[in-house]
This record gives C-alpha cells, sequence and structure tokens, in this order.
C-alpha cells in the first residue's frame, strides 16, 4: 500500500538502519522501525543517513530530509550505481588465509575507501592456521605492497581465540560506525555475532519488516551493540564495482603509478606497449608493484565498457 502525506504532522528524527532494493528502514530514537519512502532527489536513502521523515500511518513514513552525509559508499555493477553506506568512521575487511583472501577484492576496497574518505583497517582472521611468526610477517608484507603501509593490520582468530579477539575489536569498534566487508568464508559471520549477540534476532526483525514476512536476508543492515559499537553488514561483497568513479578519478586514486606517469613519454600513455613508459621501468625496477597497475587497467576497462 502507498502511503499518503498528511498534512502537518511534526517531522521526527531517524536513521536509516536496512536496505534492500528500493525498500529502507529506519528507527527513530524512540526505537520506532519505520518503512521509509523516497521521492524526488531524497529517493535513494543509504544505511547510515540521518533523516527526517514525515509519519504517514502503519509505520510508514515519507523521508522528507537527509542531512548531510560525512562520507558515502557506492556500490555499482555495469548497470547502474547504488548508494550503499554513509557516514561511516571506517570500513573493516575481514581477511584470512583459507580460503584465500581475493586480492583483487582488496584492491577494490583500497580504492573505494580512498576516494570516498574513509579509513580503512584490515582484520586477519583464522591465525590460528598460521604456521608461526614467517607466515604472519609474509601475509603482513603482501599486504604492504597493496597499501604502501597506510591501513593498519590486526591479526586475530575469532573462532579459537574469542575472548582476544573480543577485546581487540572492542577498542577498534567501540562509539564507531563500521562498515564491515569479506568474501565469503573470510569469517564475518563468526566475528558479527561474537560483537553482536542479538545480530540473529536482529536481521529476523528487520528482514520481516523489510518484506512483510518473506525473509529477505540479503539487504544491508546496521546493527548496534553495547559502547557504541554500530557495524554495517552488507552482503554480495562480490559484487563490489566502482562504476560510479570516472576515469580520471580511478587514475588519481592509485597515486603511485600517477606519480610515475607523470614521467611517461604520452600524456595519454596507457601503460601496455608504448615506449618509454615510467610506469613499466617504475615496475621493472621493483618500485611498483605490478598487480596495482593489473587492477588498474582492469577497473579503467570496467568503467569505459559502462561510460561509453
Ligand atoms: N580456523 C578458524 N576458522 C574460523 C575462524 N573464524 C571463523 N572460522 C570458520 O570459517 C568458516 C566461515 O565462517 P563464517 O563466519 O560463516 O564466514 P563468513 O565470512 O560470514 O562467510 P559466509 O557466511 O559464507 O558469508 C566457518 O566454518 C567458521 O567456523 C577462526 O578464527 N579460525
Ligand atoms: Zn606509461
Amino acid at each position: 500500500m502507498k502511503p499518503e502525506k498528511h498534512g502537518k504532522a511534526a517531522l521526527i528524527g531517524a536513521t536509516v538502519i536496512a536496505s534492500y532494493g528500493r525498500h529502507s528502514l529506519a528507527r527513530s530514537e524512540d526505537q520506532t522501525l519505520w518503512q521509509v519512502f523516497g521521492k524526488g532527489k531524497r529517493r535513494e536513502v543509504a544505511v547510515g543517513d540521518r533523516i527526517l521523515i514525515q509519519p504517514s500511518g502503519d509505520n510508514q513514513a515519507w523521508v522528507e530530509q537527509i542531512e548531510a552525509r560525512r562520507n558515502l559508499l557506492y556500490r555499482s555493477d555495469a548497470m547502474r550505481s547504488k548508494l550503499f553506506a554513509s557516514n561511516l568512521d571506517q570500513t573493516i575487511l575481514v581477511l584470512a588465509s583459507s580460503p584465500p583472501y581475493s586480492t583483487e577484492l582488496l584492491g577494490r576496497t583500497l580504492i573505494a575507501c580512498q576516494t570516498a574518505g574513509v579509513p580503512l583497517h584490515i582484520v586477519f582472521n583464522k591465525t590460528d592456521l598460521l604456521q608461526g611468526e614467517n607466515d604472519r610477517k609474509d601475509i603482513e608484507k603482501r599486504l604492504h605492497q597493496w597499501t604502501h603501509g597506510e591501513v593498519p593490520i590486526h591479526f586475530l582468530s575469532v573462532r579459537t581465540q574469542a575472548e582476544q579477539a573480543k577485546e581487540l575489536l572492542q577498542s577498534l569498534l567501540k562509539n564507531k560506525c563500521s562498515l564491515i566487508l569479506g568474501q565469503s568464508g573470510m569469517g564475518k559471520s563468526t566475528l558479527l555475532n561474537l560483537m553482536i549477540p542479538h545480530a540473529v534476532a536482529a536481521t529476523n526483525e528487520v528482514s520481516i519488516a523489510l518484506n512483510a514476512g518473506k525473509h529477505t536476508t540479503t539487504h544491508t543492515q546496521m546493527f548496534e551493540g553495547e559502547n557504541g559499537i554500530r557495524l554495517i553488514d552488507s552482503p554480495g561483497f562480490q559484487a563490489f564495482g566502482l562504476n560510479h568513479l570516472s576515469p580520471d578519478e580511478l587514475k588519481d586514486a592509485f597515486t603511485d603509478i600517477a606519480h610515475q606517469a607523470m614521467r611517461c613519454r604520452f600524456a595519454n600513455c596507457q601503460h601496455k606497449q608504448e615506449p618509454q613508459c615510467a610506469v613499466k621501468i617504475a615496475i621493472e625496477e621493483g618500485e611498483l608493484f605490478a598487480p596495482r597497475l593489473q587492477l588498474m587497467q582492469l577497473l579503467l576497462d570496467e568503467i569505459q565498457t559502462t561510460h561509453y
């Protein structure tokens, strides 16, 4: 049923806590859950948005205003860009050695967070599967090649050293709103359940409210825990497209490559077969990490098929 607009009811402040497709839920301060509907410029809201709503009956409301966002992450596929999560204090990327983590997803996350101005932390889970200090050093070294040491890495084991993991995560997450990302099998659900013991109940509540009884488990949702911990969980990380960026924005985000590219012979050098390509030379001399160039070229190809 479409909500009708009421005349002069007072506006209520709320935070968007879940979204699925065109359906969004917001929670007002008195803990009421509202199914909210945008219109015009406010058609799309993101989880994390602070909004003013006008009730229209049956726990449904119109979005009257979206507060200015501190930051905003998008997720896009070949067809379109979607708002994803906003007003984030940080993104937590959960990785593990088994199953192997995807360096492509790591690279995409780095670029998405960098371009949106959201600090990134890596939580490396399942340390119980590592063979001692050397394994850990190798992992750190490999991650540093991708991150230039700019992303803090936290090692833990949520399943076998839960108490220790909880302590570390408490200090990392308290009083913050964190987007938590991870490909399947990294231990994201185990981590979420450790930090938010009522997560399953909260998911069911939201699934029912989002889709009138039909369970919709594939939605983006904010969970609230103790000590001001807010975690935004979102499935389908596999499709973390960056098509909302322009080719120039993308090139600028790879600062290490952009820096070398200034010395390429051709201003529009693609760093493929061109002569006197400073980027290729830097890779041969070990100053640039080749997989980052490969990722940049892959992302540029993706963007170009979408934009042109
Ligand atoms: N050895 C080990 N296994 C773990 C650890 N944490 C989680 N696991 C296991 O890893 C598997 C995947 O964990 P989940 O929490 O379901 O992973 P997920 O990332 O949410 O994956 P999906 O549910 O597929 O999205 C499960 O069998 C967990 O028991 C850990 O610290 N050590
Ligand atoms: Zn070049």
